[in-house]
This record gives structure tokens, sequence and C-alpha cells, in this order.
């Protein structure tokens, strides 16, 4: 099965690694504009197949879209990310033009694929791959609860002092520093409602440092994550690849779900062979309810920004 990834930069050539090691597809094509960038991450990557043992093709193009011809599943990292002190939002202006385009010459040589979109600001994004494509809604997948997810059971191992492998826990909502909602009643320890082991006051601490995961990290590092960001995306591509049928938060086009329309937001998803399977409703309680509805204000707030962006 092929793959292709648009944008070669950080999160790009992650995810192609992954992918590769951990023999997700039989083939990676990676697509940057930056004359020689895709073609060299492709061949560094390929030189670590004896080592690592993998037999993943991986080739790289400078946007030459006939290269990708026939893939299964397209990713989308093109764009610029944040800097320090910046919000997601803030790309959009760069981003938006960057996503458009690249979304339509995807779709010239590959019209079947499965497209995950990356590029910031994420839920934005994937609400305009979907609206200026008409694509069916099961094929347009925004990636960012996977992510979030992670992040939020890393902070609640590291409260716990316990593998984050044991633990099971989820973010839905927006894909922001505001509007992100880890679902903390929710998540346990081995089956166990982590409220047994941690304090209301460590709970709040750990869901805060989950919703601004991704700006500490563009803090530290002066530019925003890859490593979990890369990962995330070929999970997610290996439920689609391999039909996995996981549950996975995704951002999804919402025709009512979680009283919500007309909006692109993280909700649980099945994700297999045809992209989103099926929404999870999960039974949210008063509080949780608004908290979503307030996350959907935000997100469909950028909505309405694409408008004028893109008039
Ligand atoms: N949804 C999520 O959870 C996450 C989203 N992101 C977003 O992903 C995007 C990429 O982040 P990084 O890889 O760190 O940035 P980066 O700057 O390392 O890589 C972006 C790449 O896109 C390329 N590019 C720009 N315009 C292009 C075009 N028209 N066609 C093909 N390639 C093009 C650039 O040349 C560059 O190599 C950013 O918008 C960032 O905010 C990053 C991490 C997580
Ligand atoms: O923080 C950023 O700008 C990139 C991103 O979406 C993340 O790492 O969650």
């Amino acid at each position: 099965m092929k793959v292709t990834i648009v944008g070669a930069g950080n999160v790009g050539a992650t995810c192609a690694d992954v992918i590769s090691y951990r023999g997700i597809a039989s083939e990676v094509v990676l697509l940057d504009i930056k004359e020689g960038f895709a073609e060299g991450k492709a061949l560094d990557i390929m030189q670590c197949a004896t080592n690592t043992g993998f037999n993943t093709r991986v080739s790289g193009v400078t946007n030459d879209y006939s290269k990708t011809a026939d893939s299964s599943v397209v990713v989308i990292t093109s764009g610029i990310p944040r800097k320090p002190g910046m919000t997601r939002e803030e790309l959009i202006g760069i981003n938006a033009g960057i996503v458009k385009t690249v979304v339509e010459n995807v779709l010239v040589h590959s019209p079947n694929a499965i497209i995950v979109v990356v590029s910031n600001p994420m839920d934005t994004m994937t609400y305009l791959a979907l609206k200026s494509t008409g694509l069916p809604k099961n094929r347009i997948i925004g990636m960012g609860g996977a992510l979030d997810s992670s992040r939020f059971r890393t902070y609640l191992s590291m409260a716990l002092g316990k593998p984050a492998n044991d633990i099971s826990a989820m973010v839905i909502g927006g894909h922001g520093d505001t509007t992100m909602i880890p679902l903390t009643r929710l998540a346990s320890y081995n089956g166990i409602p982590v409220s047994q082991f941690l304090s209301e006051e460590a709970l709040e601490k750990v869901a805060a440092d989950t919703m601004v995961g991704g700006a500490t990290l563009t803090g530290l590092l002066g530019t925003s994550a890859w490593y979990a960001p890369g990962a995330s995306v070929a999970y997610l591509v290996d439920s689609i690849l391999n039909d996995q049928k996981k549950m996975i938060a995704c951002s999804v086009f919402v025709e009512g779900e979680y009283e919500q329309n007309d909006i692109c937001i993280g909700v649980p998803c099945i994700i297999g062979k045809n992209g989103v399977e099926e929404i999870i409703e999960i039974e949210l309680n008063d509080k949780e309810k608004a908290v979503f509805a307030k996350s959907a204000v935000a997100v469909r707030a950028m909505n309405d920004a694409l408008k004028s962006i893109l008039a």
C-alpha cells in the first residue's frame, strides 16, 4: 500500500520514518516544494533499512505530484509551524492557501485517497479540505486527538508513576490551546478511574498541561514538536491501511453528533479502510457538554475566518 506525505519537514519526515520502521506501508512518497529536500530526507530514511530491518520503499520528490499517483492515504503536513508565543490559529493566513492547493494537486493523481490533515490550525484546515474538494466526509480526517490523547496519557503516567500504556484516556474537542477537552472523568489506570489515585487538583494540572502540551514544546524547541506528532499520524495511518478499526479521536465533519453541525472537530472515531467508519457518541455530563459547546463555538469562528481569506 502506498502513502504520500506532503511536506518533508519535521512532522512529515518523522511520520515517514515511523511508517517505514514499523512496516505500516510498502511504499512512502515524500513531497516538498523545497528543491531536493524530500529526496534528501527519503534517502536518509532508506539508509536506516539495513540497521533497523525494514523493507518499505521511501522516495522523495520536489513538487512532482505524478510520483504520488495511486496513493491509498495522503498525509498533509505542508505549511508553516508556530513559533514560541504564537497560537496555532495565527497560522491560518499562510497555511489555508497551501493546504487548498496541495489537496487539489493530490486528488488529480490519487482520486480515491483518504486524506489526513495535519497542518494547523488543523480543525480549520480539515474543514477547508472537505469543503473545497467536496469529498465524502469519511475520507477527510484531521489528526490532533491522537496526539493530544497521547500527551494526556503521558502526563497522567507521570502523575501516577505508572506506564503510559496502562492508562486509557482521550482528548476530544478542538486542537487548540483553549479548545481541547481532556476527558478526565473517563480516564482510567487498567480500568480503575484515575480519580482513585490522584487528587482533583492533580487531575486539573494534568488536564491543563495537556491542553498547552504543544505550546510547552514550542517554547522549549523554538518550533513545534515532531516526534509525537509524526508517530501519532503513523498510528492513524496504520489503522486506515490495515483496517484496524481502532477508536481514535479525530477531527471529522459532524452532522448532529455531539449536538453540532457543519464543523470539523475532535470526536472519537472508528478508523478503518474506509477512513472514518463511525463516530462514537460518549454520554457527556452537563459540564462536559458545556465545554464541548464552547470549543465548537471557537472552532466555528475559525471556519468563518476562512471565508475572508479565500474570497
Ligand atoms: N495536527 C497536529 O497535531 C500537528 C500539526 N502540526 C502542523 O504541521 C505543520 C508542519 O509542521 P512541521 O513539519 O514542524 O513544519 P516544517 O516547517 O518542519 O515542515 C513543513 C514543510 O512543508 C513544506 N511546504 C510548504 N509549502 C509547501 C507546499 N505548497 N507544498 C509542499 N510542501 C510545502 C516546507 O517546505 C517544509 O519542508 C505545521 O502547520 C504545524 O503547525 C505540527 C505538529 C502537530
Ligand atoms: O503546537 C503546535 O503548534 C503543533 C501542534 O499542533 C502540536 O504539537 O500539538
